[in-house]
């Protein structure tokens, strides 16, 4: 079995309402997100597949929901202040964790047809989330 890795950055502003320290005030994140693709057998050109096949896959995704936005529960008591003044925000059925967002990543790769491995979230530099299926 074969993997590659491609890494992608970008930034968003969150708050984990139910957080009992300090993640329950609105903050935000500069993350690098891991993608591994996986692949029995390498194409003819001796890849899994190229690394700006999977950039591509994921940046409109990233930049269309992910990047510089604000990722809110939906049940976040500040997006009725963010709809009236026309804020940019997306509101999620689950608290925007490092975890919930390398689920969605992952889920973006695999709905694109991709082998995806794992994706793994680094929200700082010290702490990481990573989903993976089987
Ligand atoms: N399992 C998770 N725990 C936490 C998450 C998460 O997404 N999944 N997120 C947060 C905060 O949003 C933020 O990431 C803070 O993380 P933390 O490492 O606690 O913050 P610091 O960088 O300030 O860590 P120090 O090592 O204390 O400097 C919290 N937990
Ligand atoms: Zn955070």
């Amino acid at each position: 079995m074969y993997t590659i890795t491609k890494e992608v950055y970008f930034c968003y502003g969150h708050r984990l309402m139910n957080h009992p320290g300090k993640c329950r005030h609105l903050h935000g994140h500069s993350v690098k997100a891991a993608i591994t693709i996986k692949q029995e057998h390498l194409n003819e050109q001796g890849m899994v597949c190229d690394f700006s096949d999977i950039k591509a896959c994921v940046e409109d995704y990233i930049n269309e929901h992910l990047d510089h936005n604000f990722l809110l529960h939906k049940n976040d008591p500040i997006i009725p202040y963010l709809t009236e003044t026309q804020e940019r925000f997306m509101a999620l059925d689950e608290h925007p964790t490092a975890e919930v967002l390398s689920q969605m990543i992952y889920q973006h790769i695999k709905e694109q047809g991709f082998d995806v491995d794992q994706v793994t979230l680094w929200e700082t530099a010290s702490a990481h989330a990573c989903y993976r299926e089987d």
